[in-house]
């Protein structure tokens, strides 16, 4: 296959586990986030696939060749990291510059390219800039297009918008997916955001342990989380059975499922809604009206109104699920 594969790789630390048995596929072109919380080994994969960690077991290949012993710099991929690290002594086109000096490209045709890579990620003219005089989304720009630079095989992107700030992170992360894409980089992401995976990458892997629980492409992973503790990560608030999924399942057609995990904004107040329940608490956020309601059978979820709306405990209120906003989950306990 074209890409990466990742096959069976382990790495323990003094004895503990750190990665196990992960096998993973990346087809050339394609973006992949690896989603998993903090510890669960995701930085140390990277590392593996980087050529920076030598695994105890397993092989990394690349075009069908197998790289597990051919060191970092042959590789012929690229790095970037949560805190961009910039040159702080060089500005923003030296910087972007770097791998093309140390790729020996003529001298003629650097300052092009560094000018052509500034436009593409959204900094046109910041040529002389020092990384110090940046906002933080400018200087993870200047670190992608350094990145790129070098027209890497593979680029590998660890928690890249983490240290951002929520709305300048989607920002980036939808336009870190357009760039990915419009210059047709093979890239893998890991990262503890479920909206960043989604917003940036064609295929998710869930990772937990040091091991991959599911992959697959992004909508299928989203839509059918492999278990309860999936489901949470991808950012489903409530899982319901019993009688809550009973209640439901009339909505959402066949292929329901006997659990069914809601995102947060699976239910809004709408006076055509089928669902009755009671507000136990309203809280104005930014994008409108969040409710506690009670709602028979199912028990108390989260809402949402149009900002607007007045309501206040004890209100009766008419619920709409949103069936894209829900999820079948296989039955079975909750997952590990
Ligand atoms: N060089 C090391 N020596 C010893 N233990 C390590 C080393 N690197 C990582 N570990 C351990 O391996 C496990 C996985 O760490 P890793 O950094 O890969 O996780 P992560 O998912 O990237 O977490 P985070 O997002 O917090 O960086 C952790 O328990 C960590 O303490």
């Amino acid at each position: 296959m074209d890409g990466l594969v990742v096959a069976g790789v382990g790495v323990s630390f003094d004895g503990d586990p750190a990665v196990q048995d992960v096998t993973l596929e990346l087809p050339a072109g394609q973006v992949l986030a690896v989603l998993g919380p903090s510890g669960c080994g995701k930085s140390t994969l990277l590392r593996v696939i980087a050529g920076l960690q030598v695994p105890d077991r397993g092989t990394v290949s690349f075009d069908g060749a197998d790289v597990t012993g051919i060191p970092t710099h042959k590789r012929g991929f690229a790095l970037m990291f949560q805190d961009g690290q910039l040159f702080a002594h060089l500005d923003v086109a030296a910087n972007v510059a770097y791998p093309l000096r140390r790729k020996r490209v003529a001298r003629a045709k650097i300052a092009p390219r560094v000018t052509e890579l500034l436009n593409l990620v959204g900094l046109p003219g910041m040529e002389e800039r020092g990384p110090a005089s940046l906002s933080g989304g400018q200087q993870q720009r200047v670190a992608l297009a350094r990145a790129l630079a070098a027209e890497p095989r593979l680029l590998l992107l660890d928690e890249p918008l983490s240290a951002l700030d929520r709305a300048l992170r989607d920002r980036l992360a939808t336009d870190l997916r357009e760039i990915l894409v419009c210059t047709g980089t093979t890239a893998l992401l890991v990262t503890h955001d479920h909206d960043e995976a989604l917003t940036a990458a064609d295929r998710i892997a869930v990772m937990r342990d040091g091991r991959i629980v599911q992959q697959g492409p992004a909508a299928d992973v989203w839509q059918h989380p492999v278990d309860e503790r999936a489901a949470q990560f991808l950012g489903f608030s409530t899982i319901l059975d019993g009688s809550g999924a009973d209640r439901l399942r009339p909505l959402l057609g066949a292929g329901a499922g006997r659990r069914i995990a809601l995102r947060p904004g699976a239910l809004r107040v709408d006076p055509r809604g089928e669902l009755i329940g009671t507000v136990r608490s309203a809280a104005t956020v930014a994008d409108g009206i969040r409710l506690r309601c009670e709602v028979e059978a199912i028990g108390e979820v989260q809402a949402y109104a149009e900002t607007g709306t007045t309501l206040a405990p004890g209100d009766r209120v008419q619920l709409r699920l949103v069936p894209a906003a829900t999820a079948a989950l296989p039955e079975g306990p909750a997952g590990r």
